[in-house]
């Protein structure tokens, strides 16, 4: 048994905590909201973010970080992307020399390009950092529906170590060394599941869905690998795994974002009604300028920014995508001469 803290009470980090707790550890939730500490504490559950989650009653809930940092075998970031920075930076005082950390939040900070596993080693430069990801709605992680997740870190009996603590039957854990490849493919397919939404709120159809798909983990798969991640990486869990069921999942936030901009609404409403985390909309920019920074042609990328923010609108921006120069599908030069 490991004593493991979980930051951030939202829909995953509740997941978490359960599928933790139901693995047999010792699991704290903190978070700053302190309406959403005592609502937990009252009801056990997070009616509002993960409704039907039932956590134990011994389980103990906190907005007191230093008691969630201290003593404890793991901590998971959980909180929204935007506040991962200021969480760790809130964190450092009470994290030991080699603490490990495990994040599972999904973005890149605007304008640093940052990942957020090197945002928290920025900001932690004492603990051990690691990442978690792939395709697992927090809807069905909390049912216990079989789910596979790969954990990335530097060294093999550090990632071995994370598999072992979240391994259970219906989650199935794999282990990777590139962890910058798990990261961009975990932030950058929100910004494609967003173009996925848009194209079901206008109406479009499967085939559109598929080309998205396709045609999108080819543009990440190509700037992932000028940063130096492999490839393989980004056709794994991390990649066309979380790409598929983020596109796909009625549970999904950023194609219900998109879906909703799609029909016509602002990129504000749209993010108002979901009322959960939309990352995509904060990757969308990142995932821009990396295509500028590594010369990387993104046309999703570029088109699902135009349309947030310079309200470019939904239809023509697919048209454009439709009408852009002829291309092959590979590069290779496999032509009979
Ligand atoms: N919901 C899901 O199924 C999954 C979510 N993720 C990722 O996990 C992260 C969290 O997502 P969700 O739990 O769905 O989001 P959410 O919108 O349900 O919750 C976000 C949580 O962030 C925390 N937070 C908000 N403002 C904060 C602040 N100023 N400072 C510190 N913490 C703050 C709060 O605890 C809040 O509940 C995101 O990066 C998301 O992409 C990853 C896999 C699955
Ligand atoms: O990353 C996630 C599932 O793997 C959650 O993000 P969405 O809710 O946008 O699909």
């Amino acid at each position: 048994m490991a004593k493991i803290s979980v930051l951030g009470a939202g829909s995953w980090g509740t997941a978490l905590a359960w599928l933790l707790h139901n693995n047999g550890h010792d699991v704290m939730i903190w978070s700053v909201m302190k309406d959403e500490v005592e609502a937990l504490d009252r009801d056990h559950e997070n009616k509002k973010k993960l409704p039907g989650v039932i956590l134990p009653q011994d389980m103990i809930l906190t907005s007191d970080l230093e008691a969630a940092c201290s003593g404890q075998d793991l901590l998971v970031t959980a909180v929204a992307s935007p506040y991962i920075r200021s969480t760790a930076h809130s964190m450092k005082p009470y994290v030991k020399k080699g603490q490990l950390i495990v994040n599972v939040a999904k973005g890149i900070e605007e304008h640093s390009l940052k990942t957020l596993s090197d945002i928290i080693e920025e900001e932690i430069p004492q603990a051990v950092v690691t990442v978690l990801s792939g395709p697992s709605h927090a809807e069905e992680v909390g049912k216990g529906i079989p789910t596979t997740i790969v954990a990335g870190a530097k060294k093999e009996e550090v990632a071995e170590y994370i598999q072992e603590l979240f391994m259970s039957p219906v989650f199935r854990v794999y282990t990777s060394p590139d962890v910058l490849g798990i990261e961009i493919g975990a932030a950058l397919k929100n910004v494609i599941a967003l173009a996925a939404g848009i194209a079901d709120g206008l109406g479009y159809g499967d085939n559109t869905k598929a080309a998205l798909i396709t045609r999108g983990i080819a543009e990440i798969s190509r700037l992932a690998e000028a940063m130096g991640a492999r490839s393989e990486t980004l056709f794994g869990l991390s990649g066309i795994g979380d790409l598929v069921v983020t596109c796909s999942s009625r549970h999904s936030r950023n194609r219900k974002a998109g879906y909703l901009i799609g029909q016509g609404r602002t990129m504000k409403q749209a993010m108002d009604e979901v009322s959960m985390i939309v990352e995509g909309v904060y990757s969308a920019k990142a995932g821009l300028e990396l295509s500028e920074k590594y010369k990387i042609d993104m046309p999703i990328t570029l088109a699902v920014n135009e349309v947030l923010f310079n309200n470019k609108p939904a239809a023509e921006a697919v048209n454009d995508l439709m009408l852009r120069d002829k291309k092959m599908e590979i590069e290779a030069d496999l032509w009979e001469k």
